[in-house]
């Protein structure tokens, strides 16, 4: 396993007792709103890698907006770092499916956006504009992007948009990082080379990554520990330690070991879909 040696050395983020409802407690009790998560129990240690699955529309990127502080529970408690959540998380980098670049602005500028807005780097970058853009560049070259700077979104593929996207989302070094689906959208082979780009990434860094994905080799191939949640309202089902050495190849996902944890999961997915 990888630094993060499960929940239970250094908690990091932590949900207790969550539900979440979309348009809030009174529009549930009118019959409105939406039940997203209930009962949702789940704690992630400092430098884990965590994967969450289940059946679509279970509630998992609401989990990601709540240890995120892009929502708030109508019940239970978020803490991320051992502080309670009560605004969106500063500390957090995140990476959705789409990797939503500004297709005026070039690879570069688009990774210092974030840096335009969150402090203390908003304040800083216009003296030290050089040293941020060396670490752009920096993190570029560590995707394999060394170079493409100056490009702008439309001039790349759609995996390097997506590399990119995870360069603007690590700009201002987060303690943690959440993928929503990172690489739904891209083909089988670009899928495995950006796997890889994140296991390096969390074996060098130690940071901790939450993972939402519906491609369960990716989940076991990367993750320490597997979230399964319940079809909606999401609460954690299951909780599977992967428990295979790193650093992993990718031939490990032609093993037997490999395969029957998919196949594990694959069962509990399908049971939660009942
Ligand atoms: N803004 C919203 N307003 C009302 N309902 C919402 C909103 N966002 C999500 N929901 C509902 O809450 C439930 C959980 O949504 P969420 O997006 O967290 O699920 P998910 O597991 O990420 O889905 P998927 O696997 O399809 O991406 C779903 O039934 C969804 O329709």
């Amino acid at each position: 396993m990888s630094a993060g040696q499960g929940a239970a050395a250094d908690p990091f983020v932590r949900l207790e007792g969550v539900s979440h409802v979309y348009g809030g407690a009174a529009a549930l009790k009118a019959g409105t709103g939406t039940l997203a998560v209930d009962g949702l129990d789940i704690t992630i240690g400092r430098g884990e890698f965590a994967a969450v699955v289940g059946p679509s529309g279970c509630g998992k990127s609401t989990l990601m907006k709540l240890a995120t502080g892009l929502q708030f529970p109508v019940g239970g408690t978020v803490s991320v770092a051992g502080e309670p959540v009560t605004k969106p998380v500063k500390i957090a980098g995140m990476a959705f499916q789409a990797p939503n670049l500004l297709p005026w602005r070039t690879t570069l500028d688009n990774l210092m956006l974030p840096l335009e807005v969150v402090e203390p780097h908003r304040r800083r970058l216009r003296w030290n504009k050089a040293e941020y853009v060396d670490r752009a560049e920096r993190l570029l070259a560590s995707v394999g992007l060394a170079g493409f700077g100056d490009k702008f979104p439309w001039q790349l593929s759609g995996g390097m948009q997506m590399r990119a996207a995870l360069c603007r989302a690590l700009i201002h070094e987060p303690q943690l990082l959440m993928l929503d689906e990172p690489f739904g959208a891209l083909d089988a082979f670009t899928r495995e080379e950006l796997w890889c780009v994140i296991r390096d990434l969390h074996q060098r860094t130690g940071i901790t990554v939450v993972l939402v994905t519906h491609d369960l080799r990716e989940a076991v191939f990367l993750a320490d520990r597997i979230f399964v949640m319940s079809a909606r309202p999401g609460r954690i089902l299951v909780e599977r330690t992967v428990g295979i050495a790193r650093p992993r190849d990718l031939e490990i996902t032609y093993t037997a070991g490999f395969q029957e944890i998919v196949h594990e999961l694959r069962g509990h997915i399908v049971e939660a879909r009942r």
